[in-house]
């Protein structure tokens, strides 16, 4: 089994010249490499490269992980690496594996390049199975490599993400693994089929662009680079379909975070320090989120009070989840330890209902109201549903729906029905005034 540990011995004999080695490293990092590989090399655990001493050759070591954190130097290569195995891989998937222990060459400005993947084997069966990369070149390339060809690595590596097809959704598996597990996510929403009125769409995709392109105001201003955003309003008004035209739009992938499925804020930091930069941390309806978990004790107390039968308190799951407050306070300390690049969406149906600690400034920046379905909307749905901008009826069916809230889902849902353009709007007409005869009845 392969170790990352080099000998006692080993250790002390390269020890001086790995440390002049790691401080000249650190200054060729400062001076030349740009911010952003400077960022992935500092965070991976590069300067724990072995070099053997009287060795010709130099050796990097990249693990898959830093600190229960995933590498993002790694996770670079990972994309990097297949572009250099055969003219048949499929740049544009990320999740195309390298074989472990299978080498790679690649040349680059006229150094030859070595690579393979290792793996170590968990030891205990709570362990995962960890993973490490490995690159030689000659030691005379070390700069240029550090220079050069990590950064050439981290640009490419990016570009291919960005023009990748796929994105991924990830829910977390607490049953399986204990780690995000990825689908692939077609999202079909976009900005232009989401029922919104336009200058809000169009303020909120100004805001998006923006947020992309301002990393140096957010460091220069001292500010963690990130955006939260808080959509809420009636089930059925297009908050699911707006955070997947936001990934669509922005080619972000997304974190799934099901806070009842997380047993405590330890396994909470585990897993949200594993998510990736330029993604989305989507928390979906918080005003259900988990509030019982740390009241749990207060509750059984309170029933064994009243009495109440020990079943009841049994019916709730012995660890349903951390809190909302759990999870914010979490998200506030590690943004601000370098989990930036990063978007979170919450939704809720009842804002009312929400902690006001959620809405404190700089936890969400933008709120976005989802709400029945308005004239403008109901065009925007019948151009997408029926390829058609105007139409005769289109005037009292306006009329009726400034009398009757109807979400945009029911919109959608009646405009799916089979038939001439004629035929689905009169129909439509008929669901609106039976909604409105139903609502003057109910007055
Ligand atoms: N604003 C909208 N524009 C376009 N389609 C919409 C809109 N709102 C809803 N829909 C349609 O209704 C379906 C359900 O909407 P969606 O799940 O996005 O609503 P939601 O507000 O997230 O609901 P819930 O709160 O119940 O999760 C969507 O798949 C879409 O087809």
């Amino acid at each position: 089994m392969a170790s990352l540990l080099p000998s006692t011995s080993t250790l002390l004999s390269a020890y001086a010249s790995l440390s002049t080695a790691i401080t000249l490293i650190r200054t060729i990092l400062c001076q030349m490499i740009p911010n952003l590989m400077r960022d992935y090399l500092i965070s991976s655990k590069l300067f724990e490269s072995l070099s053997l001493h009287f060795s010709p050759n130099f050796t990097f070591i990249i693990e898959d992980r830093w600190q229960a954190v995933d590498n993002e130097v790694f996770r670079a290569v990972e994309v990097y690496l297949p572009t250099r195995i055969s003219p048949s891989s499929d740049p544009h998937n990320p999740e195309q594996n390298i074989a472990v222990s299978c080498k790679i060459i690649d040349e680059f400005q006229g150094m030859k390049l070595e690579w393979s993947l290792r793996s170590i084997e968990a030891k205990k069966y709570f362990h995962r199975e960890s993973r490490y990369i490995r690159l030689t070149c000659k030691k005379s390339h070390r700069e240029r490599v550090m220079q050069s060809y990590f950064p050439h690595i981290a640009s490419t590596a990016q570009t291919i993400m960005s023009k990748r097809e796929n994105l991924y959704i990830y829910t977390y598996d607490d049953k399986e693994a204990s780690r995000w597990k990825s689908t692939v996510f077609m999202p079909t929403a976009t900005f232009d089929s989401l029922a919104m009125e336009p200058k809000r769409k169009q303020d909120l995709i100004n805001d998006l662009d923006t947020f992309v392109g301002r990393k140096e105001f957010f460091q220069r201003s001292g500010r963690v680079w990130k955006r939260g955003y808080l959509l809420h309003g009636p089930p059925g008004t297009g908050k699911s379909s707006l955070v997947a035209a936001i990934a669509n739009h922005m080619r972000y992938n997304i974190y799934d975070l099901q806070l009842h499925s997380i047993r405590s804020d330890a396994e909470l930091k585990r897993i949200l320090t594993s998510t990736r930069k330029r993604s989305i941390l989507l928390v979906e309806d918080i005003d259900c989120s988990p509030k019982v978990a740390r009241d749990r004790p207060r509750i059984r107390n309170e029933q064994e009070e009243q009495g109440e039968e020990e079943q009841t308190y049994r019916l709730s799951p012995p660890d349903a989840g951390v809190p909302l407050s759990g999870l914010l306070n979490l998200i506030d300390g590690l943004w601000s330890s370098g989990m930036d690049e990063r978007i979170i969406i919450f939704t809720t149906k009842h804002k009312d209902k929400l902690e006001p600690t959620l809405l404190w400034p700089g936890r969400i920046d933008v709120d976005v109201y989802m709400g029945y379905c308005t004239p403008e909307g109901f065009r925007q749905l019948a151009d997408a549903h029926l390829q058609i901008k105007d139409h005769y009826l289109f005037a009292a069916i306006e009329d009726l729906l400034k009398k009757v809230s109807v979400t945009p889902a029911e919109v959608a849902h009646q405009l799916l029905n089979r038939g001439k353009p004629q035929a689905i709007l009169d129909s439509f007409i008929e669901y609106l005034e039976m909604k409105r005869n139903g609502i003057e009845e109910a007055n």
